[in-house]
């Protein structure tokens, strides 16, 4: 049989194989069979018991009881690279991908120095992140005041290749990425609308009642996780979605943004936000909305003063909350998943102090999110079928990656192999990449679901712990 041509960037690098399983989770259901790759794509998908027999004399992998299911698709991550790469990096975030079982990653626009907001600060991005995948990786781009009403620029940006637009409602925390209006969010829609690419937005409000310097004024509490909970709460999250309804009504059939759709991230209120979600899908908006693992796990009564490696925002709210997200994402009212991994240097969380205010928010969770996903969503009875839409399916379809996130014929042979009832610590004992594994809210915690081998377009990139020795995965840029 042929080598693939570069046979470091497998570490089984075979041009024709088998991959065989008892449970390979198939758009059309669990199946036990076999899954045929070639040239990096997937040739065939049979069913059957015994397929040894018909696999012998070809290369093949039996994996046994163990899971294969597509790749993770994360549209929700901050690899930080050009300019904060001592907060992560093309090279540590997709390590630890690859470790956990993620194939393709679609870069959030900041975060990274410069932000992604133009054609050259794009090229930036894609020229550092040069051999230094272990999984594909794709780009949105920032909508921002400043190119938000220049239609010629944001074609530029989309004809170079980002996915689609971000933006944020409120301040990023970010000096070069200015929060945007529902009037820009409106004009970034029509941009989008020829392109069919989607715009994603940070989805809080701040009051006009409240300036930034009045909000962290006179709290003398700052170690307490109720106090910073109650400086971002759940109307902000509602008054941003009501200010972007008339948006919304632009993607509809007829529109003057028919074509381009809206995607709400990270979700954490699951009560009103929620039911104007449910009202705008209702009535034909282009609409679709995630949320994250640690808004599934964890919830505001588990989170100890001072712990700031729980800060993010939107904040992790309640525990009936916590149960309201489960039910959503059960019902189908939220899409899908995605970690929103945002690192930061470790003194940043200002572990010290133990100061929520000033802290920076962003939950590290990369390589954790699978088996996180997985341990929590048993309790509400998950299946690995509905874990694989929200993880890999709707993902894919939402970044434009229709060759992605299933296991069927002619899609990129991207798979996690992995084994659900396996239990481990999250601790040293544990294969870890991730860049810092202190500032993690994961790290100290039991969960179910080991990653044993990833496989990005029929390269085992991770196998046993071990990474494939060179980094050949692809920047992914829209045509
Ligand atoms: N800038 C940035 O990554 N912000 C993220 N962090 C967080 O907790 N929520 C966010 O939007
Ligand atoms: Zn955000
Ligand atoms: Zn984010």
């Amino acid at each position: 049989m042929m080598q693939r041509s570069n046979s470091e960037c497998s570490l089984f690098p075979h041009e024709q194989f088998w991959i065989l399983s008892k449970r390979i989770v198939t758009p059309d259901g669990v199946i036990s069979g076999a899954v045929e790759v070639r040239g990096g794509n997937i040739a065939s998908v049979i069913e059957g018991d015994d397929l040894q027999s018909s696999v012998i004399g070809g290369h093949f992998l039996d994996y046994g009881d163990a899971v294969v299911m597509p790749g993770l698709v994360d549209v929700h991550a901050h690899l930080d690279e050009p300019g904060k790469t001592e907060w992560e990096g093309f090279s540590t975030g997709t390590r630890a991908a690859a470790a956990g079982g993620l194939t393709t990653l679609i870069d959030m626009p900041l975060n990274s120095v410069p932000s992604t907001v133009s054609v050259e600060t794009l090229r930036l991005k894609v020229e550092a992140s040069k051999e230094k995948l272990h999984v594909d990786v794709g780009f949105w781009g920032g909508l921002v005041p400043e190119n938000a009403f220049n239609e010629s620029a944001l074609d530029s940006l989309m004809e170079a290749g980002a996915l689609g637009l971000k933006a944020f409602m409120c301040p990023s925390g970010i000096n070069d990425f200015p929060m945007s209006n529902s009037t820009h969010i409106k004009e970034g829609l029509v941009a989008l609308a020829k392109y069919n690419r989607p715009l994603l937005v940070h989805a809080e409000l701040v009051p006009d009642s409240h300036s930034s310097t009045q909000l962290n004024d006179g709290i003398s509490d700052v170690r307490s996780y109720a106090t910073y909970l109650k400086t971002r709460p759940a109307s902000w999250e509602e008054a941003a979605i009501r200010d972007l309804q008339s948006a919304m009504q632009e993607t509809r059939v007829g529109g003057h943004a028919e074509g381009a759709h809206l995607h709400i991230v990270h979700l954490s209120d699951a009560r009103a936000s929620l039911e104007l979600i449910k009202d705008a899908k209702s009535s034909g908006a282009s609409l679709s909305v995630e949320t994250c693992p640690h808004y599934l796990a964890f919830s505001s009564d588990d989170i100890k003063d001072g712990d700031t490696r729980f800060k993010c925002a939107p904040p992790i709210r309640d525990e009936d909350n916590r149960q309201n997200l489960w039910n959503a994402l059960l019902e189908g009212h939220i899409d899908l998943v995605s970690s929103d991994h945002s690192p930061s240097a470790p003194e940043l969380k200002l572990f010290g102090e133990g100061d929520f205010m000033r802290a920076w928010g962003g939950i590290s969770s990369l390589q954790f999110v699978l088996p996180v996903t997985w341990s929590y969503g048993l309790k509400h009875g998950i299946t690995l079928t509905q874990l694989s839409k929200w993880w890999s399916e709707r993902p894919a379809k939402l970044a434009g990656q229709d060759q992605k996130g299933a296991i069927k014929t002619g899609n990129h042979a991207d798979f996690v192999v992995w084994e659900p009832e396996m239990e481990f610590e999250l601790d040293e004992s544990h294969n870890i990449y991730h860049r810092h594994p202190n500032i993690s809210a994961y790290i100290g915690t039991r969960l179910s679901g080991k990653v044993l081998s990833t496989f990005v377009r029929g390269n085992l990139v991770f196998s046993d712990g071990e990474h494939a020795p060179k980094a050949c995965g692809v920047p992914i840029l829209a045509k």
